[in-house]
């Protein structure tokens, strides 16, 4: 199983993220890149990370017709990421032509792992039954999703740790369950509503956790990714 947390590179620009990461010096980091720094910089971003030697989660959330994301996908997987994503939302066919895209434009037979978003962290049950006017319970919505994904041939589910159990329970261990919303006991909880800390997704079974203002907004970022890896492997 990965170790380390992936820690969100939600920034602007390069520099502001070479800025970021200079004081990791040569520690080999899992990063993901979100919409804020690939829409605003492309490409460029993925060869740079790469250059250095880190993983890269490339959080896009595609969702569009099935047609779309499959030639998405198909460039998407020339840039040699680990990891990338759709929306659940987006139906069983749209996912399974995501599938196809990465199996296509692979290199050396390698595809990234594909991950569907169930339902974001930053949705509570009661902003989902009103925003998106289903009427089952959260977690429900969130297993539904994660069944259809694992039908469409994804190899896992972003979600939060909450649900991590119910879903390694219907669709088994080796299911990736990646689960942002990730926050220390005495620290901000800001956008996020479905939430626990590193220890708390050890214990319940996340796959992979996900990092970002907990780790970019503290006063010393290393010491922050230190001590919420050393939760998250049992360390302290
Ligand atoms: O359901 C989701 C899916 C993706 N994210 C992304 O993870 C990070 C979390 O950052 P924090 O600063 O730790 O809140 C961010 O890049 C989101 O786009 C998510 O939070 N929830």
């Amino acid at each position: 199983m990965e170790r380390e947390p992936i820690i969100a590179l939600d920034f602007p620009s390069w520099e502001q993220t070479e800025q970021f990461l200079a004081p990791f010096d040569q520690e080999q980091l899992y990063v993901k890149v979100g919409m804020e720094l690939y829409l605003q910089n492309g490409p460029f971003i993925i060869e740079r990370l790469k250059e250095m030697n880190h993983r890269i989660f490339l959080d896009l959330k595609l969702h569009d017709i099935p047609n779309t994301v499959h030639q998405a996908m198909k460039g998407l997987a020339s840039l040699g990421v680990d990891m990338i994503n759709v929306h659940a939302a987006g139906g069983v066919q749209m996912m399974a032509a995501a599938r196809a895209g990465l199996d296509e434009g692979s290199i050396n037979g390698k595809r990234p792992v594909l991950l569907a978003v169930t339902q974001l962290t930053s949705t509570s049950e009661e902003a989902m039954q009103a925003d998106q006017l289903i009427s089952v319970p959260l977690h429900e919505s969130v297993l539904h999703y994660a069944k259809k994904a694992k039908e469409a041939g994804c190899d896992g589910v972003v979600c939060s740790v909450l649900e991590a159990s119910a879903i390694r329970n219907a669709c088994g261990e080796d299911f990736y369950k990646v689960t942002p919303g990730i926050r220390l006991k005495d620290g901000n909880v800001d956008d996020q509503q479905r939430i626990a800390d590193p220890r708390e997704a050890r214990e319940i079974g996340s796959t992979m956790i996900v990092v970002g203002r907990p780790i970019t907004k503290a006063a010393d970022p290393v010491a922050a990714y230190h001590h919420v890896k050393a939760l998250w492997e049992g360390q302290s």
